[in-house]
């Protein structure tokens, strides 16, 4: 059997992983020249982790991952700590340590494992057609390939997804942009162990570790859509937006590098149910676009690796069949970490400062259990709880 996947992201790369452990051929079309991941880092947590032990890189992944042993919330403005405690008990619960990681030696450590000479870079998708016993690609230079599935991990803005759909899917912006980055622990900033969030104003600073001494921060502030962005300008930018805030936050960012740190404006689209139409399915962004406000977009696309895999190689009553069954476990689960984050975002992003305000009030009694509940509601109920 022999599978055509579109985009070599997590969600592209992981699955061609997951087929080729199941027997598959597998031949992966991406359309840049060069793959240059979007934004710094990310943190996998326990559900993804362990979707990437499955796939054979337990090893791997362990040796990326920044040691996250405890978790802080500070008010951004006095630098008061709200509360701080150890991560142990999530871990003891969810069976497996979470990982912040770099973007790009993650991406690195899949194309290495998946293989880059079985993928093939500057192929545009640019139509495609299932005539019921296969199906065909079209690329941009007029190349095309033929296989018995196509996966759309196409991301964000997929060409396959309106295939699928019957029709386009509008992004919905989330009200805020995030500037991320990496730079050099630096303990009077905060503590190298600890995921540390500054928060107040509706706005946040957050650090995690991740392997190599490096924290992986990310500012966030309420903006309308659309406004002009210069990267050079990004330290005075942020001097501005965190006016006031206490001493740490300045200094990160005086550490930040400009010509390094991502601005990304954050959207997400309202979830939906279809994900396969015959032998074509999607996976990842292209199927669940979410904010990251929960941390669990790529994580959700090493799930669909992983489920789309167990169900092609238990289901024996064609590609179609399977491929509904892959949907039928996916897109609750999916749509539910998508709307989740929503909520988050709109309480950390204060849409209504009222329940912001009351979030403040929660940090500042809080033990570390109700947040380690919030964050263990999205990592169980995955494909290999
Ligand atoms: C600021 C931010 C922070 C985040 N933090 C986290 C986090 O902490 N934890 C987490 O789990 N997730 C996080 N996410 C989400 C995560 O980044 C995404 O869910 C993940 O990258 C999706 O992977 P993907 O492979 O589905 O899509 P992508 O990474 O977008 O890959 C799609 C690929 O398809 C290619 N492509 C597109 N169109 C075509 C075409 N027509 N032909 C050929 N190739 C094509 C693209 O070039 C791209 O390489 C975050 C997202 C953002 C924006
Ligand atoms: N959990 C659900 O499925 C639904 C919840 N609600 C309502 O939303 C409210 C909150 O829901 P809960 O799930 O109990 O709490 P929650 O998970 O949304 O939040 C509890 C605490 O955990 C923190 N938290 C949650 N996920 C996190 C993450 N990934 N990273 C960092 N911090 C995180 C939050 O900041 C908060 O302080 C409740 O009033 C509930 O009734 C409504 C519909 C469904
Ligand atoms: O940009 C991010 N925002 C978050 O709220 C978050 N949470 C998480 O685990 N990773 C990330 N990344």
């Amino acid at each position: 059997m022999k599978a055509i996947i579109i985009g070599a992201g997590m969600g592209g790369l992981s699955a061609g992983i997951a087929l080729r452990r199941i027997g598959w051929e597998v031949r992966v079309y991406e359309k840049v020249r060069e793959i240059r991941p979007v934004g710094a880092a990310i943190s996998v947590w326990s559900n993804g982790v362990k979707c990437l032990n499955y796939l054979g890189l337990e090893r791997q992944v362990a040796a990326l991952g920044g040691m996250m042993e405890d978790m802080a919330y500070i008010d951004g403005l006095s630098g008061e700590t709200m509360c701080q405690f150890s991560l142990d008990p999530l871990v003891k619960q969810a069976g497996q340590r979470p990982y912040p990681v770099a973007r790009a030696e993650l991406q690195d450590m899949l194309m290495v494992e998946f293989g880059r000479e079985d993928v093939t870079l500057g192929a545009k998708l640019v139509g495609l057609e299932d005539d019921g016993t296969t199906v065909t690609a079209h690329f941009e230079d007029g190349s095309s390939d033929t296989a018995d599935l196509l996966i759309g991990a196409d991301g964000a803005h997929s060409v396959v997804r309106p295939y699928v759909l019957g029709h386009e899917s509008t992004r919905r912006y989330a009200g805020y942009v995030n500037w991320n980055g990496l730079v050099a622990i630096d303990e009077s900033i905060a503590p190298a162990r600890q995921w540390t969030t500054f928060v107040g104003e509706g706005k946040r600073v957050s650090m995690m570790p991740v392997a190599g001494g490096r924290f992986y921060f990310f500012f966030d502030v309420p903006l309308p859509e659309g406004l002009a962005a210069d990267r050079a300008a990004t330290r005075e930018t942020l001097r501005a937006a965190f006016a006031g805030w206490a001493d740490p936050v300045q200094r990160l960012i005086d550490l930040i590098e400009p010509e390094r740190t991502n601005r990304v404006e954050i959207f997400d689209i309202e979830p939906f149910h279809t994900w396969t139409r015959g032998r074509v399915a999607l996976l990842g962004d292209a199927a669940h676009n979410t904010t990251p406000d929960i941390g669990q977009g790529g994580c959700a696309a090493f799930e669909d690796s992983v489920a789309l895999a167990i169900a092609l190689q238990t289901n024996t009553l064609g590609i179609e069949d399977a491929l509904k069954r892959y949907e039928k476990k996916r897109t609750t689960r999916a749509a539910g970490l998508v709307l989740k984050a929503r909520r988050r975002c709109e309480v950390t992003h204060a849409l209504d400062p009222a329940a912001t305000a009351a979030w403040y009030d929660e940090l500042r009694h809080e033990d570390g259990s109700r947040i380690m509940h919030g964050i263990l509601s999205s990592i169980e109920g995955n494909v290999l709880d």
